[in-house]
Parts: structure tokens; sequence; C-alpha cells
């Protein structure tokens, strides 16, 4: 394994779970798809697609697809290099299984159910979370100064959300200290998108340093309040797209100067792609509407992130010039490091068996063919920054910050492990 995993698709196994489209599978009727991991090929409703670098059977356990994809890309963070995983597939077909692990298993983990170690069901990120910490452990042994931080941010309708703040507003609600009884509001906690900065990057979210498990618990608690809500197709379904987010700074002297170089390693649970009628049934009701609009308006961006792949390989094809600011979708501007190949990348296309989801697995399927066809990547460290220069940019930043807090009600009283990332 050693391209990272541009072009991977794991398939659910039959009657996984999930409700929805794989009750027909799990009572045995002839799926319509077939698929060779060797070979790695896929054929759906007899057409063939052979474009995957990797097919994971079914039966390949959590631990085992992280050995396979993760080693190589946390390596290259941990080297430097920004780094983004992206699960993409039709709804219920196992993206968040496959980046945070089955449902619930972030509550229990946020509740120490699960202890400080790895826990076999655990999905990619809480994996490669504990292996950040442990890596950064080890350098810090090596006299190494090293910083690591976690953020999660859900990118949706009615905004973007700062998940950690979100959270640490619910842990301050139940411990009824009279702080957070407001709801939550985008205003409130809402992140935006820094697009003068290359590449563009989320700006006004939580940074959580990551230091101790307890440090860990809280990430995953914080991650547990992911939009979820039943629909026909998945009994358990991410109504948003979910970022989470490792940044990691090491200090370094170069040539007398002391500079920071700043990797960021994005984990992408994208929400599903689905046929309204067959999420929410013909006829929607009142009750269901909304939850109809989100799932639309979430199909909205992911045809602008399908558009933008596909303009950038026929634009690459015709040698002809593109550019990224027509497409006015957060989620394309996050990704983009990902299209042009500056970033290490792995994408899952996750696919169901059932018949009934033939349809929506040849999108999915259509979706990773392009997304293959990217520029191979080429992905370099970034440049250190030197660490007075930063000093200077954080100060100013936390300035600012001040003077938009004073006179606030809430005075900005944030949790004392909770810090505001300044972009
Ligand atoms: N590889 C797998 N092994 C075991 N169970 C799986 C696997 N993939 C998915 N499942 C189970 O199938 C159900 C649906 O999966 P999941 O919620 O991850 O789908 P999803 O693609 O994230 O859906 P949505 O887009 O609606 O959020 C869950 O119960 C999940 O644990």
């Amino acid at each position: 394994m050693n391209d990272g995993g541009l072009a991977v698709v794991r398939m659910k196994p039959l009657g996984a779970g999930g409700g929805g489209g794989e009750r027909s599978s799990a009572s045995g009727a002839p799926s319509g798809v077939t698929f060779s991991a060797p070979k790695a090929e896929v054929t759906v409703d007899g057409r063939l697609f052979s474009y995957p670098s990797h097919v994971i059977a079914p039966e390949m356990d959590q631990q085992a697809l992280y050995d396979a994809f993760m080693p190589v890309n946390m390596q290259a963070f941990v080297d430097g290099v920004n780094v983004n995983v992206i699960a993409y597939g039709q709804t219920g077909s196992g993206k968040t299984h496959t980046v945070f692990g089955p449902p619930g298993i972030l509550a229990r983990a946020a509740a120490g159910e699960l202890g400080d170690g790895v826990d076999q069901d655990y999905g990619l990120f809480p994996r490669g979370v504990l292996g950040a910490v442990d890596t950064v452990g080890k350098l810090r042994q090596e006299g190494i100064a090293a910083v690591l931080t976690a953020s999660a941010v859900e990118l949706s309708i009615m905004g973007n959300e700062d998940m950690l703040a979100r959270s640490e507003t619910a842990v301050r609600r139940a411990a009824n200290d009279g702080a957070g009884t407001s709801q939550w509001s985008s205003a409130a906690l809402g992140v935006a998108l820094d697009k003068a900065s290359d590449p563009p990057r989320l700006c006004g979210m939580t940074e959580l340093p990551l230091d101790s498990p307890a440090d860990v618990r809280l990430l995953c608690g914080a991650l547990a309040t992911r939009n979820t809500a039943g629909t026909l197709m998945n009994n358990t379904s991410s109504r948003s797209h979910c970022f989470a987010f490792l940044t990691l700074r090491v200090l370094k002297d170069e040539a007398g100067v002391a500079r920071v170089r700043t990797s960021r390693f994005q984990f992408v649970d994208l929400a599903g792609s689905e046929r309204l009628k067959d999420a929410h049934g013909a006829s929607v009701s009142w009750k269901e509407g909304g939850e109809a609009l989100n799932g639309m308006l979430t199909n909205y961006s992911l045809t602008m992130l399908s558009a933008c792949v596909r303009g950038l390989v026929e634009a690459k094809r015709k040698r002809a010039k593109f550019s990224f600011r027509a497409f006015l979708s957060d989620l394309v501007d996050l990704l983009q490091e990902s299209m042009t190949g500056d970033a290490a990348t792995a994408c899952f296309v996750c696919l169901s068996q059932a018949p009934t989801n033939l349809v929506h697995s040849k999108f999915a399927l259509d979706f990773g063919e392009v997304f293959a066809q990217l520029s191979a990547p080429r992905p370099r460290a970034t440049k250190p920054v030197p660490l007075a220069l930063l000093a200077k940019q954080t100060n100013a930043t936390l300035g600012e910050a001040r003077r938009a807090l004073q006179g606030s009600k809430s005075g900005g009283r944030l949790g004392s492990r909770l810090s505001r990332d300044g972009g």
C-alpha cells in the first residue's frame, strides 16, 4: 500500500444493518452487485468498474483497514504534509462506520466505557487520534516541541457548526451552571470559511489540545453530538458533512531561526447522497419536510463537488484553465488540495450490495471513477513560519477576539481546556 488509497471501494457486508435497502440483501435476494477484491473490480447491474486501486471485501475489519491505508498517511501528516481522508457514498453505505465507527461508539468512548486504548470497532478517526497522540508523545521525548490539537465542524444548511463549542455548551447546560441555557444558533457557534488563505480554511472554530485520554474523551463527546436522523434508508443517517481535524504544530530550528511547521489532517465523513423519494418516501409530510430539505441541500453540495471534480479533470484533459472560484460551496474549498494533488488523499467509496440500491451504487462508483482521474498526489510539506511572526499574528487575533468579547453577556467564558482558533 503506497498510494495512500486514492480510489478505494469498501463493500458493506450484506445485511450489516442500518435499515432501509439492506433488508432485502439480508433476506438473500440476488443483489446485482458482484466484486473481486484480488482483481479490484466491481460490477453493478452488469456494468464493470475496474478503476479502483483496491476493493475492500466486507469481511475486512476496522483494524485491517487502518493498517492497510493509514500508516502512510499518518507518517505524511507527521512529516508536515496536509492529508484528507474522505468517505463518499450513498446513505447507509458505511461512511460513518468507516470514519468513526458504528452508531453510538463515540458516545460510549466519551463516557469512558471503552477504555483509553483502541477499541476493535473504532473507525479511522479515533484510531488516527490515538496514533497521533502517541507519536507526539514520542517527539516530545526526543526533545522536539510539538502540539497536537483537534477540531470538529459540521457543514449543514444552518451554517457550519463548531461541534466542540456546541458540546461544551451542552456540558454546561447539563451541569446547570446557568451559563449555557440558550439554544444553538449559527450566529453564536458558526465557523466561517477564510477564502483568502491558501488553501481556504475554516476559521473561528475551537481547537482542543490533545494531551491526555480525558481530552480524547472530550473530543469523542463532541463528535457524538453529530446531527443524525432516521430515514427510510438508514436508521441513524448523518444529515451533514462532518469534518474532524487534527492539527500538528512542530517547532524547528532552521539556521538559527525558530520556525513552526503546521500540518492538518482532515477526516471527512460526507453526508449520504440520496434520492429524496428513497430516503423520505413519495409524499413528504410537513414533519419530515425539514429533513427532506436538508437532504436536498446536502445533495446540492455533493453535486457541486462532483461537478468541480469533473470540470477539473476535463480542463486538465484539454489543457484549459480552471478556477475553483465558481463553485460556491465550502465543501469544494475544503477539499481543494485533494483535487490539485497538494494533499495526501485517501478516498473511500462505500458501497451497499442491496438490490434496491443499485442506482445509488452506480452514482457513487461514477464519482469515484472521476475522482481517481485527478492529479496523482504530489504532496509537499507545508512551509514553516517563523515563530515570531506566528506569535505576532496570534496576539493580533487574540486582541481582536478580546475586543469583540468585551461587553458580551457571557464574557466569552470557555472551559479551561478549550481555546479559540485564530485561523
Ligand atoms: N463495513 C461494515 N461492517 C459492519 N457494519 C457496517 C459496515 N458498514 C456499515 N455498517 C453498518 O451499517 C449501518 C449504516 O452505516 P453508516 O451509518 O456508517 O452509513 P452512512 O454511509 O454513514 O450513512 P448516512 O450517509 O445515512 O449517514 C450502521 O449500522 C453501520 O454500523
